[in-house]
C-alpha cells in the first residue's frame, strides 16, 4: 500500500515484531502504525501519532471511503488504502477506529493477517476487552481507549486499560502514541463507560454550555461573535483556574459570588431549572449507552 493504495515496502520492516510469544513492539520504537477507520477519532489519532514523532512513511490508514483515504493522505502525507487487511499485514500495531457495531467484522478480516505480537488498540465505546480477545489470535496484547475530540489540538483526555495480554510496555507503547493528545490515564476496564460519560463525551457537554451562554448573549444584545468569544474565553480560563488553583470549584464559585450581587441571582436560576441534575442524568444517560453498546457484545 502507497500512499495511492497498494503494498509498500516499508510494511515488511517491521520494528519489534518477530515470531515468539514475546515478540511485539516497544515505546522506544513502534514500527509500522495502522489505523483502521479515518473517520473524526481515526483522523485523530494519525495526526496524534505523526505529532508524536512517528514518520509518515511508517503510519498507514485504512477506510472503506476512497475520497476520504484521499483526503488523510494529503493532509497527513501518511500512507492510504481501501483495504483493511493490506493495512494491518506487518503493522506493529493496530489502532482500531471503527464504530463499536463495526468492530466484530473488522476483527474477523484482520485477525488472521496480524503480525505476531502485534499490539491492537482500540477507541470504541463500549465494546469489551474479551470480545476482542476472543476473536484475535489467543495471547494478542489488546488496549482500550477512550479519547475525546480535543485530542485535536494536543488538549484531550484519554484513558486506557489493558486486556489480559497487555503488559506494562503495551501500555508504554499506547502512552506514547497517545503522548501528543494530552493527558491520558490508566484506568480498570470496569471504569471506561463512566470515562466515556465524562471525559469521552464530555467536550459535547462544554460545547453545549459554550453555546447556551453565547446564545444568553444575544439575548441581551450582544452581537453574536463577541458573545461566542466571551462565553469561549470564560470557559477556558475556568477550566485553567480550576487546575492551576487546585482549589475546589465550588470555593473557585463562591469567590464569584458577591453577597446580593449578580452571580448568586444566575446560579439561583441553574438551580431552579436544574441544570446539575440535568449533567447528572446526562452522564448517567451515556454511561447505560456505553453499557448497551457493550451488551452487544456479551459484556
Ligand atoms: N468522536 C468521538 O468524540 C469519539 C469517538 N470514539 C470512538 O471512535 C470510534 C469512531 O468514531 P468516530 O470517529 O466518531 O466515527 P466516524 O463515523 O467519524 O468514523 C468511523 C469511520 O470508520 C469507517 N469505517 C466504517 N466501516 C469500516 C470498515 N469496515 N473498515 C474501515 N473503516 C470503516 C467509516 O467510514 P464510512 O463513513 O464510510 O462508514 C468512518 O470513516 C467509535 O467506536 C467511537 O465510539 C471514542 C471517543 C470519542
Ligand atoms: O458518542 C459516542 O458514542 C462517542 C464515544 C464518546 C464520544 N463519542
Amino acid at each position: 500500500m502507497t500512499q495511492d493504495e497498494s503494498a509498500t515496502p516499508e510494511a515488511g520492516t517491521t520494528a519489534g515484531a518477530g515470531t515468539t510469544p514475546d515478540a511485539g513492539p516497544s515505546a522506544a520504537a513502534p514500527g509500522p502504525v495502522a489505523v483502521v477507520g479515518g473517520g473524526v477519532m481515526g483522523a485523530t489519532l494519525v495526526g496524534a501519532v505523526l505529532a508524536g514523532g512517528l514518520a509518515p512513511g511508517d503510519v498507514r490508514v485504512a477506510e472503506r471511503s476512497a475520497a476520504r483515504v484521499a483526503e488523510l493522505v494529503a493532509a497527513h502525507g501518511v500512507q492510504g488504502t481501501a483495504d483493511n487487511v493490506a493495512a494491518v499485514t506487518d503493522a506493529a500495531v493496530v489502532l482500531l477506529a471503527v464504530k463499536p457495531d463495526v468492530v466484530a467484522p473488522v476483527l474477523d478480516e484482520i485477525a488472521p493477517h496480524l503480525a505476531p505480537g502485534a499490539l491492537v488498540v482500540s477507541v470504541a465505546a463500549g465494546v469489551p476487552l474479551a470480545a476482542y480477545e476472543s476473536r484475535l489470535p489467543a495471547g494478542t496484547p489488546v488496549v482500550r481507549v477512550m479519547p475525546n475530540t480535543p485530542a485535536l489540538i494536543g488538549r484531550g483526555a484519554s484513558a486506557i486499560a489493558a486486556g489480559t495480554a497487555a503488559g506494562e510496555r503495551h501500555l508504554a507503547l499506547a502512552e506514547r502514541l497517545l503522548a501528543a493528545t494530552g493527558l491520558v490515564v490508566r484506568v480498570a476496564e470496569k471504569d471506561l463507560d463512566a470515562v466515556t460519560a465524562i471525559s469521552g463525551s464530555g467536550p459535547a457537554y462544554a460545547f453545549y454550555v459554550i453555546d447556551a451562554m453565547a446564545e444568553a448573549g444575544v439575548l441581551l444584545g450582544l452581537p453574536r461573535d463577541l458573545a461566542t468569544r466571551l462565553a469561549v474565553a470564560t470557559v477556558e480560563g475556568s477550566a485553567a483556574l480550576v487546575r492551576e488553583s487546585g482549589d475546589h470549584p465550588v470555593v473557585l464559585r463562591e469567590r464569584v459570588s458577591s453577597p446580593g450581587g449578580t452571580t448568586v441571582a444566575a446560579v439561583r436560576q441553574l438551580d431552579v431549572h436544574g441544570v446539575r441534575a440535568g449533567v447528572l442524568a446526562a452522564a448517567e444517560a451515556a454511561r447505560d449507552r456505553s453499557r448497551a453498546l457493550g451488551a452487544a457484545y456479551g459484556a
